[in-house]
C-alpha cells in the first residue's frame, strides 16, 4: 500500500483554521470524479482545488481559498449524507497540507507531444486508430487467454517473451490477422527511417489495472531490433523515460521491464522525461530513445499533466509490436547493449 500521499488530518479539531479539507469516502474510485467534488463543496465557498488524498481514489482533498469556507462544509457535510454526492457519506477532517506530496515539486513536467519531449528518435502519432478499430482490437484479445502476471495480464503473439530471460522463445508461428490493419498503418508511419526496419513478427499486449504500472526497462538489445511500435488503448497513463548516467548493459537487464520484479535501479543518477499517452495513439522507440533510455510507467491512480490531474481508466491495453532481432545488436550505445558486453567487459578490464 503506498503511503498517504497528504499528512494524516489534523485531529479534527474546528479551532484549527485550514482551509483544506481531508475528505474520506469520496473519490473517483467510489464514482464521484474531482468536478463533481468540486461542484459540490463549492457551496461553501471558492474550492481552489481538489486533489486525491492518496492513491485508493476515494481520499481527497478539498482546498478553499478561505478556511471559514472549509469549516462551513465540514460542519455541514461531516458523517451525514451529501445530497450533492449522491448521498454518500463522508468523513471530513481539517488538513493541513497546502500542496499535494504525491505530485512533488520536482516531478517531471509532462509533455504531450513527442517534439516536446525531445528524445531523439521517439515520435508519437495520436489517433493512430479509430475509436472502431480500438474496440475491434480490444474484442479480438478478450476473446483469447491471457497469461496472469503479478500485476498485469499478458498475451504474445509470433515469439513468446520469457520474462526470466527477457528474450524471446522459437518461433510459434503468424501475427493475428486482427492486427494487419495496424501493420499495415506502421509501415506507412511518419519517420526518417529505413522502411524494413519496420517488418513486425512479435507482438505483446499488456493489460493493466488502474495503478499498475512497468518497472524503468530497455528492451533487451540482443532480442529484438531497432524499431519498437507501443500503441495505447482504452485508458490512458504516462511514460517516464530515464537516461542512467552511469547506465551499463547489466543495469539494463537488472531492470527489464519484462521482469517481474520491482526494481528501480540507480535512482540517484538520472536524467528524467515523461509524455503523456492517449488511447489510440502509437508511440516509436527508435535510435537513441530505444537503445540507450529506460522506459517506464509510474504505478500511478492519477497523472498530472500540466495543471490537470487525468485518472488512469479501468485498465489501460498496450500493443508493443517488435522485431525479433536474428544477429547481435552493432548499437551506437554499447554502453546500454548486452550484445556488446565483451567489448565493455574488456574496457573495464583494462
Ligand atoms: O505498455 C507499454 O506501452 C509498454 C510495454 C513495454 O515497454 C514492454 O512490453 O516492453
Ligand atoms: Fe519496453
Amino acid at each position: 500500500m503506498v503511503q498517504p500521499r497528504f499528512g494524516r488530518p489534523n485531529g479534527g479539531s474546528v479551532s484549527e483554521a485550514s482551509s483544506n479539507l481531508y475528505v474520506a469516502n469520496c473519490g473517483p474510485s467510489v464514482g464521484l470524479s474531482f468536478d463533481v467534488i468540486s461542484s459540490a463543496f463549492s457551496v461553501f465557498g471558492d474550492v481552489t482545488a481538489v486533489h486525491p488524498a492518496d492513491d485508493t481514489g476515494a481520499r481527497v482533498v478539498v482546498c478553499f481559498d478561505a478556511a471559514p469556507s472549509a469549516r462551513s462544509a465540514m460542519d455541514a457535510l461531516d458523517g451525514r449524507p451529501c445530497p450533492l454526492l449522491g448521498g454518500r457519506v463522508l468523513h471530513i477532517r481539517p488538513s493541513k497540507i497546502l500542496r499535494p506530496s504525491c505530485f512533488p515539486e520536482d516531478s517531471v513536467s509532462v509533455a504531450r507531444t513527442a517534439s516536446e519531449l525531445g528524445i531523439d528518435g521517439l515520435y508519437m502519432l495520436h489517433e493512430f486508430v479509430t475509436t472502431e478499430e480500438e474496440k475491434e482490437l480490444l474484442e479480438a484479445v478478450d476473446g483469447r487467454p491471457w497469461k496472469s502476471l503479478s500485476k498485469r495480464r499478458v498475451q504474445h503473439y509470433g515469439y513468446e517473451f520469457l520474462y526470466n530471460i527477457r528474450n524471446v522463445d522459437s518461433r510459434q508461428g503468424e501475427l493475428p490477422s486482427f492486427v494487419y490493419p495496424i501493420l499495415k498503418k506502421i509501415s506507412l508511419f511518419p519517420d526518417p527511417g529505413n522502411s524494413e526496419r519496420r517488418i513486425i513478427n512479435q507482438l505483446t499486449v499488456n493489460e493493466y489495472p488502474p495503478g499498475v504500472g512497468l518497472s524503468p526497462h530497455i528492451d533487451t538489445h540482443s532480442a529484438f531490433d531497432e524499431y519498437i511500435f507501443s500503441l495505447s488503448l482504452a485508458g490512458p497513463c504516462i511514460m517516464e523515460f530515464r537516461k542512467y548516467s552511469k547506465g551499463t548493459w547489466r543495469s539494463v537487464l537488472a531492470t527489464s521491464s519484462n521482469s517481474e520484479a520491482e526494481n528501480s535501479g540507480d535512482d540517484s543518477n538520472y536524467i528524467k522525461k515523461a509524455i503523456f499517452l492517449p488511447p489510440r495513439s502509437m508511440l516509436l522507440m527508435s535510435g537513441e530513445a530505444r537503445y540507450a533510455w529506460h522506459h517506464y510507467i509510474p504505478h500511478h491512480k492519477v497523472d498530472k499533466v500540466g495543471d490537470d490531474l487525468i485518472q488512469r481508466a479501468q485498465r489501460r491495453v498496450s500493443f508493443t509490436f517488435r522485431k525479433v532481432r536474428t544477429g547481435p545488436c552493432y548499437c551506437e550505445f554499447p554502453q546500454y547493449c548486452d550484445s556488446q558486453k565483451e567489448v565493455i567487459n574488456m574496457v573495464e578490464e583494462r
